[in-house]
This record gives C-alpha cells, sequence and structure tokens, in this order.
C-alpha cells in the first residue's frame, strides 16, 4: 500500500472536516420582474420555496428538469479555470486525487500531455483555484433553490472534449446521473455545469430529454459502440432513439442547472477547437447514503471500487460510499449526512 499517499489523503480529509464553510451568502435582489414563485401557494416537488427562482423559472423546472441562467459566471473566472486547466495538463501543478483522463482513441498511446489530449480532468476537490468554481456565490444562490441551505459539493470535473478522433468517442451516452449517485433523496441533487466558451452542435454540447427528471432510474451500461467508449461512459440499456431531444446550445458563462434524473448526453466534438464545461454535482447535506448491491447502480458502484482500490492501493471493503464521503467537500452551512 502506498502509505505515503494514504496518508496526505487521510490530512486532506480531516482538513475538510475541520475546515470551516464557505462564506455565508448574503442574499440579493432578485433580477426578473417576475414575481416569486414563494409568494404562490403551488404544489412544487422539486425546487424549494425561497425568491430567487420567479415563478416562470421554478415551474420550468418542475416540468423540464432543468434551467439555463445566461451569463452567470464571469470571463475573468472562467479564463482562470481554463489557466488552471492547462497547468494541470501539463504537470505543473498536481492536486491530490485528481483524474487526468484521456479519451479512449488515444488512451494507449504514449503522447506528451498537454490541452489536446486530455478529455476531461476529474475530482478537482483539492485544487483551490478550480473548487473556486463551486463556491461561487452566484452559482450556489441557485443550488440552494434544489438543495436547501447545507450543500455538499460531491463531485467536481471540467470537460475539455478536443476534436473527435473520427471514431466518435469524444460522444457521452444518454444517461441519468443518479446512476453514478449512492445518495438520496434526488430531488436534493444538483449538477451546475458552466460553458467555458460558446457550445452549439457542431462542439457537442449537452443533448437534454426535457421531463425525464419524473421517471425513474433505469438500468445503464457500456453501449457497444464500435469505436469504443470511455471508462465509466455508462448509457441507458436499449433506449430508444428519441425525437424530443433538446440541444442547449450555451454562450460563455452561460450556466445549466439539472436534475439527476434528467435523461442527458453529449454529441461528439466535429470542430477542430474544444469544447470546454466546468461543473460540479451538488447535494444537501441532509441527504443519506444508500446501499447499492442488488440494484441497478450495483454494476457502476464495483467499478467505482476497484478503480479505487487500484489507485490507493486499499485491498480491504472499501464501499462505494466511502470513495464519495472521501471527495465530497461542504460549500455552504452544515455538514449532516453526507
Ligand atoms: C455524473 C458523472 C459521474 C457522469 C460522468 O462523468 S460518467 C464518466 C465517469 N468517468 C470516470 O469516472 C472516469 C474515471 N477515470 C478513470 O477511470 C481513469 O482516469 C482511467 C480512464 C481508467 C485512466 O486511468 P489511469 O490510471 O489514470 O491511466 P492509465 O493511462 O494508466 O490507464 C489505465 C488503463 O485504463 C485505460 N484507459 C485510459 N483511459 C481510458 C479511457 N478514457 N477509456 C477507457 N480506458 C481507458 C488504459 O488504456 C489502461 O488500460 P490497460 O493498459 O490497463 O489495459
Ligand atoms: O459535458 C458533457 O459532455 C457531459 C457531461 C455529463 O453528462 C454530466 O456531467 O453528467
Amino acid at each position: 500500500m502506498d502509505f505515503q499517499r494514504a496518508g496526505v489523503r487521510l490530512q486532506v480529509l480531516l482538513g475538510h472536516l475541520s475546515r470551516p464553510s464557505a462564506p455565508a451568502i448574503v442574499a440579493s435582489p432578485v433580477s426578473w420582474p417576475a414575481s416569486p414563485a414563494s409568494c404562490h401557494p403551488q404544489q412544487f416537488q422539486y425546487t424549494l420555496d425561497n425568491n430567487v427562482l420567479s415563478l416562470e423559472q421554478r415551474k420550468f423546472y418542475e416540468e423540464n428538469g432543468f434551467l439555463v441562467i445566461k451569463n452567470l459566471v464571469s470571463d475573468d473566472d472562467i479564463q482562470r479555470f481554463r489557466e488552471e486547466f492547462e497547468r494541470i495538463c501539463r504537470k505543473e501543478v498536481k492536486p491530490p486525487g485528481i483524474f487526468l483522463m484521456k479519451d479512449v482513441a488515444i488512451a494507449k498511446q504514449d503522447c506528451t500531455l498537454n490541452e489536446k489530449v486530455i478529455t476531461k480532468i476529474q475530482d478537482f476537490q483539492e485544487d483551490e483555484e478550480l473548487f473556486r468554481y463551486c463556491t461561487l456565490p452566484q452559482i450556489l444562490k441557485y443550488v440552494e433553490c434544489f438543495t436547501g441551505p447545507n450543500i455538499m459539493a460531491m463531485h467536481t470535473m471540467l470537460i475539455n472534449k478536443p476534436s473527435d478522433s473520427g471514431k466518435k468517442t469524444s460522444r457521452h451516452p444518454l444517461h441519468q446521473d443518479l446512476h453514478y449517485f449512492p445518495f438520496r433523496p434526488s430531488d436534493r441533487i444538483v449538477c451546475a455545469w458552466t460553458a467555458m466558451e460558446h457550445v452549439d452542435r457542431n462542439n457537442g454540447c449537452l443533448v437534454v430529454l426535457p421531463g425525464t427528471h419524473k421517471g425513474t432510474l433505469k438500468p445503464h451500461d457500456y453501449p457497444s459502440w464500435e469505436g469504443g467508449i470511455n471508462k465509466m461512459y455508462h448509457g441507458i440499456q436499449g433506449y430508444k432513439q428519441d425525437n424530443n431531444r433538446v440541444h442547449l446550445v450555451m454562450e460563455k458563462g452561460d450556466t445549466v442547472f439539472f436534475h439527476p434524473l434528467l435523461i442527458h448526453g453529449s454529441g461528439r466534438n466535429k470542430t477542430q477547437g474544444f469544447r470546454k464545461a466546468i461543473s460540479c454535482h451538488y447535494a444537501s447535506s441532509d441527504c443519506h447514503y444508500i446501499k447499492v448491491n442488488g440494484t441497478s447502480q450495483e454494476n457502476i458502484g464495483n467499478e467505482v471500487k476497484e478503480l479505487a482500490q487500484k489507485r490507493y492501493g486499499i485491498q480491504s471493503n472499501i464501499d462505494f460510499k466511502d470513495v464519495w464521503m472521501f471527495r465530497s467537500r461542504l460549500v455552504k452551512g452544515e455538514r449532516l449526512n453526507l
């Protein structure tokens, strides 16, 4: 076992437990003329009562399972995230716990790591510069509408999506994020996904199936794609082509918030440029862990445990939930169950 590495991780974990939460968010006035939804006595399931979302926005999320907020993250912040991403690719900074992932089409090639070959970085919770994204007050203000006041950052990614190699491996199959999560309730989980540049169908923007958050969690596994599929990119099994797909065309700084049961994915990048996005999955710290043995999530649970055992050299009974406890960080309020 790599005791030194395990020790560093333990210190990091203890650091999180003793670290004060991010500064409290000062309530800011709503910028929409529509009246706040909380004035209207209605049954809402997916959003909470506060004065941030207008009634129109709230109804939209309830009905569709996603909500795009224009121009939420500044150009300056995005530039800083981009520069840090490039430093990480060049290995000038090595935050503990981070995954650098090459596309499966070039995974076995011995190429120098740079922006062109890294398809995404994952688990940047120990990189203070990138993790700033997860604590941005303007993001948390919206997150709180879905999670409530005690907010954990559970999962972090910067997806670079370089130009497709021709094998269509830059695609992300249609899936529901809840498949990856051993915690509930699903309605208190939300993803924030911010475009770092203009995204549309050409460079592989997000594709969503509106309203699918009202359904159940479907069985997922690797799709049998001819050109190969990236590690852990599970897709919904036997899913029929759906005409109801919506391509989310977004500008730099636009942010979409979406429910973990919303079926979504992304197409290949047909351009010569990138399709960068930064994202964080948040959950209320009131959520509780569940066992996934005997459920449709058992396959991903086993895969994640295997990877953790290989990576951290831990041979014993590491649980799926331990991996989540290990990497999640409080960003606001109190750490309760998660
Ligand atoms: C809600 C949210 C979670 C939705 C999602 O994002 S779903 C996708 C989640 N994806 C992940 O969590 C990926 C996690 N990352 C990883 O598993 C790792 O980074 C790996 C992709 C396995 C790379 O491992 P690492 O040890 O860093 O690198 P190595 O270069 O030594 O490769 C180890 C073996 O893995 C292979 N590999 C590397 N990249 C990929 C790839 N993109 N797809 C499939 N296989 C891959 C690589 O060829 C090598 O294989 P062997 O030589 O052992 O046969
Ligand atoms: O950014 C993408 O291409 C896909 C991201 C995604 O599916 C996710 O965050 O669950």
